[in-house]
């Protein structure tokens, strides 16, 4: 057992590359030949209608539509908010009604529809056609800085190949993109280069009138960008899904905890929660040497959870999403928001569902004061179902002084997004704590429990077109 008390904030390098300097690294990452991330593009979805979560994504989660492709095969949008971005791909659909009517009747003067990038290869440009039977979020899509080497780099390292090196182009210049298979169910990686590009999205898209103004900042609702995907694995895989990360892009492992077990990761095993908690960061070109044009160096990064049940547990969330997925995938999206709680309240009001922790969280012996302590009002944390957790591992005796210096994180979690128990939202506010707050994994772990066991039945969730809910549950 070994653990890593120093800092919740260590981040412990690929093998090898533990103590070394700055260039040094660099020239050691590039004889290990995993390839460097520029940054998080994009992230797909794929499902069989998109109608209703076009229409969720912009009037109850406030992203903004800014891209469209529409061919005869298949149709795909882009929604951002901040540097998120999410793109809808609907497959080929044996029902008439979809994205484009949606798209048509909402909005017809704003959004011009017409059938770019005829010809391309694949009927979801910079993405591989759907084949999952369920809808899921089924691509992570990085830019890296050259996808020839990088198609190269990753072959020599085994990894398996779905789209070769591709080159799309408009008036606004050229991308070259290639998609890989990843280690973790039906989720692929599309890598893309846009150096050579200065348009808006990406070649093929086009863009909206409101896509092409820079977006203004939303003060009831101030998401910046994704922080962390978090993966619902099978039991006893997340070793093979790491190194398999480790080797080909890179990734470290970011300590959830500073009482987590290197090999273990952050196990959550009481109380009825029954969870292994993993988490790896990806080191941005700027880190590793590599000097890019319009490198952005402040740029946010996104954290990869991987979570695992236990064994000798019930029925659980892992569980359910791997049988109703069926495969390992992608379990949740956190949303970082500057202001959880206006997020929340407009979400809410605009009928998005959040799971509501146990009553008790909030009457919790010192919970109310750690609330109030933050700086918050646990009335209003209570009513949007936000849950708090201060960091005290760092140094309790901040547990003493003013709330300034004091760690904290603020997360709230919607209901499945999807017809199925599946993928689901969080808004996640960070106040120097980096981490996950192991109150807060074990009050979302009940909620989700008790709506699989109860709620459920009676009150569908946010995927089912049939529910008529208010925001509040
Ligand atoms: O707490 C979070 O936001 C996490 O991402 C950790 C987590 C992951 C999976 C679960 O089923 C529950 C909690
Ligand atoms: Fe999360």
């Amino acid at each position: 057992m070994v653990s890593i008390r120093d800092s919740p904030w260590f981040v412990l390098p690929p093998s090898g590359l533990m103590a070394a300097s700055a260039p040094v690294r660099a020239s050691l990452q590039k004889r290990n030949m995993a390839v460097p991330l520029r940054r998080l593009h994009h992230v797909s979805i794929h499902v069989s209608n998109g109608q209703k979560l076009a229409y969720d994504l912009v009037s109850k989660y406030k992203f903004n539509l800014f891209a469209t492709r529409v061919t005869d095969k298949s149709r795909q949008v882009a929604f951002r908010k901040g540097a998120a971005v999410f793109v809808l791909n609907e497959g080929p659909t044996q029902e008439s009604v979809g994205l484009n009517e949606w798209l048509l009747g909402v909005d017809p003067q704003r959004v011009e529809v017409r059938q770019p990038g005829r010809g391309h290869p694949s009927a979801c440009l910079y993405d591989v056609s759907p084949h999952h039977p369920v809808d899921s979020v089924s691509n992570v899509c990085f830019e890296v800085e050259d996808v020839e080497r990088s198609f190269k780099d990753l072959r020599r390292l085994g990894c398996s190949f779905l789209v070769p090196p591709t080159t799309v182009e408009d008036q606004s210049g050229r991308v070259t993109y290639s998609v890989v298979k990843s280690a973790v169910g039906n989720v692929c990686h599309t890598l893309v280069d846009k150096t050579k590009y200065g348009g808006v999205f990406l070649p093929g898209f086009d863009v909206t009138e409101q896509g092409w103004s820079l977006e203004k900042e939303d003060p009831s609702c101030p998401v910046t960008h994704f922080d962390h995907i978090t993966y619902a694995c099978p039991r006893k895989s997340t070793q093979e899904v790491m190194r398999w990360y480790e080797k080909l892009f890179g990734f470290q492992r970011f300590f959830i905890d500073s009482n987590e077990d290197v090999d273990e990761g952050f196990v959550v095993n009481h109380e009825g929660v029954g969870l292994r908690l993993t988490a790896m960061k990806y080191w941005k070109c700027s880190e590793v040497g590599i000097t890019l044009p319009f490198a952005d160096k402040k740029e946010p990064d996104c954290k990869f959870v991987i979570a695992e049940s236990l064994p000798h547990q019930g029925p659980n969330q892992v569980d359910t999403f791997l049988e109703q997925h069926r495969a390992p995938g992608v379990q949740h999206i956190a949303l970082y928001t500057k202001n959880i709680v206006s997020t929340a309240q407009t979400m809410a009001d605009a009928g998005v569902h959040f799971f509501t922790p146990p009553p008790a969280y909030y009457t919790e012996v010192g919970k109310q004061q750690e609330i109030e302590e933050a700086g918050h009002n646990p009335q209003m944390l209570a009513q949007n179902g936000i849950l708090l957790d201060t960091d005290l591992q760092q140094d309790p005796s901040l547990m003493r002084v003013s709330s300034e210096n004091r760690r904290y994180l603020l997360q709230v979690f919607t209901k499945p997004i999807f017809a199925e128990d599946t993928f689901f939202l969080e808004l996640i506010e960070r106040r120097g704590a980096m981490g996950f707050g192991e109150g807060n994994i074990r009050a979302l772990w009940r909620s989700v429990q008790a709506y699989m066991e109860n709620e459920k039945g009676d009150s569908e969730g946010e995927g089912s077109p049939k529910t008529i809910q208010t925001a509040q549950n």
